[in-house]
């Protein structure tokens, strides 16, 4: 038993196999020269394909520069509308899907300049995030027609219909607002523009809106409200020079399970109800964080169910008109303790105010790009509200005088959503520090909303100048096309 552990029949074998190694040595050398030929061809060819790769690439980007620097634009563009979550959470996160445009360029920069500049002595410089949203365009308008600069931006995303957003923009644009079509989580263009336009503040209106589609689509609040907020104060504090003051939309909904009331500043706002409310509330804390390290002004309006002409269709006043003009079922919230849901529902104009207060109040901010601060700046929180709690089936009563026509109402206890039963707003702060005094009533307010609402989708509806009237004042004939125009905008 050979301890080495080679047998005969192995050294037989290992005899052949070398033998055969010996006399195919030189046929092995030629495989090895050829397969190294082989190889270093191969090699070549690989490098050549990377080049040519390279080429092309440059090539391709000296043409399309939108593909790597994202792209955004100044004109009004098709945008394809999408209801699922998933969409429109991929479009918070992008840029415009139109390529065809890219920022920068001369006439580019031109543009922003003229619509960044005053029309009058003292007057204020404005980027708008979000200035083809309700709030967005009223005061982008409200800024423009009193002689200050402004320039918008939006990214048109799909969670409601774009093409209310559009013509928002062309709105703005007869007026001279220029609206950048891009995402404020986009750094580089948020310092392009800051580079182009000094602006003085920054109106920060950009954010996912609505608190039950919280939870269909959570991580588009957090892409929107938490890291989009990051963003644009980052560039405020560290690129803008010099920085710029801040006012951004915060909401009513931090007051979540609060009960004391009216609401005010000064109460808890540590138990949001909401993914949305939780997002906002985020928002507070991170604006303290970027006023205490780099000495920006901010100031954070907590708005109160703001509603009115050219306003979101996704909030119950909007889709409840159209599904009175529709003939369809409306669901109305009742609390758990067996009373209606009640809103502190504020008007637009009303609201308008209270932003273009904010901003001519706001302070200085005490930073530079250098990172010092030269001293505290202002840090505010307001309550923009109506004073007034309305039933939500109140609302539903003045819709359904003004249409004309009774709602068919489902009352239904209030599902565990994410809503509040009631808001209610102090806004004595406001008023002591930029006079912020709401007077539009439900009735004014909504009688606003149906003149536009009825214009704008081209509804044969009378309004209503005293009663209730009855449904035969809608023409049936027309009553289709109404309900085709409104079904294709949500
Ligand atoms: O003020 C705020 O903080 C918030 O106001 C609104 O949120 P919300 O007040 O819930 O506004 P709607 O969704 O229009 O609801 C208004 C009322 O109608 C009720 N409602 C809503 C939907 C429905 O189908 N039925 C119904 O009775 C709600 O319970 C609520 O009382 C906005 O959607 C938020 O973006 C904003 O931040």
């Amino acid at each position: 038993m050979p301890s080495s552990g080679i047998t005969a029949v192995d050294a037989a074998a290992k005899g052949m196999k070398l033998e055969r190694y010996a006399s195919g040595g030189a046929l092995l050398l030629r495989r090895a020269t050829s397969a190294k030929l082989v190889s270093a061809s191969s090699h070549l060819l690989f490098r050549a394909t990377v080049l040519a790769t390279l080429a092309l690439v440059f090539l391709f980007t000296l043409h399309y520069p939108s593909l790597l620097s994202r792209s955004f634009h100044l004109s009004a563009g098709a945008h394809p509308s999408s209801s699922s979550a998933a969409a429109s959470h991929r479009s918070l996160l992008m840029s415009s899907s139109s390529s065809s445009a890219s920022y920068g360029g001369a006439a580019w920069e031109k543009e922003i300049r003229r619509s960044a500049r005053p029309s009058r002595d003292g007057g204020i410089s404005v980027l708008v995030t979000g200035a083809a949203g309700f709030v967005g365009t009223h005061c982008s308008l409200a800024l423009k027609a009193r002689g200050d600069g402004v320039v918008g931006l939006d990214n048109f995303n799909t969670y409601y219909d774009p093409s209310l957003k559009r013509a928002r923009q062309a709105l703005l644009s007869a007026r001279g607002v220029a609206v950048v079509d891009a995402d404020i989580n986009d750094s580089p263009l948020l310092e392009k523009l800051f580079d182009v336009a000094a602006f003085t503040h920054v109106l920060h209106l950009a954010a996912q809106a609505g608190v039950r589609y919280a939870m269909e689509a959570p991580q588009a609040y957090v892409a929107s409200n938490v890291a989009g907020l990051v963003s644009v104060l980052e560039v405020a504090a560290k690129h803008a020079d010099p920085q710029p003051a801040v006012v951004w939309a915060s909401s009513s909904s931090v007051y979540g399970l609060n009960t004391d009331a009216p609401f005010s500043e000064e109460h808890r706002t540590d138990r949001p109800a909401s993914l949305y409310a939780a997002t906002k509330k985020a928002g507070e804390a991170i604006a303290h964080t970027y006023n205490h390290i780099y000495g920006l002004s901010i100031t954070g309006l907590r708005f109160f169910t703001v509603y009115g002409p050219w306003g979101r269709p996704d909030m119950a006043y909007f889709f409840f008109a159209r599904s009175i003009v529709a003939g369809e079922p409306v669901t109305l919230f009742r609390a758990a303790d067996g009373s209606d849901a009640r809103r502190d529902f504020t008007y637009i104009d009303d609201v308008v105010k209270g932003c273009l207060g904010a901003l001519d109040t706001a302070g200085k901010s005490t930073g530079s790009r250098s990172g010092k601060k030269s001293g505290p700046a202002p840090l505010r929180v307001y309550n923009l509200g109506n004073t007034s709690p309305v039933p939500v089936t109140r609302m539903v009563a003045i819709l359904e005088k003004l249409l004309g026509k009774k709602a068919n109402k489902r009352i239904v206890t209030m599902p565990s959503n994410g809503d509040v039963p009631f808001t209610h707003a102090n806004v004595s702060h406001a008023t002591r520090d930029f006079g912020y005094r709401p007077t539009t009533s439900l009735e004014a307010g909504l009688r606003h909303f149906v003149d536009w609402f009825v214009q704008y989708y081209k509804l044969d509806v009378k309004i209503a100048k005293g009663g209730a009237r009855s449904a035969a004042d809608i023409k049936p004939a027309k009553k289709k096309k109404a309900a085709a125009a409104m079904s294709a905008s949500s």
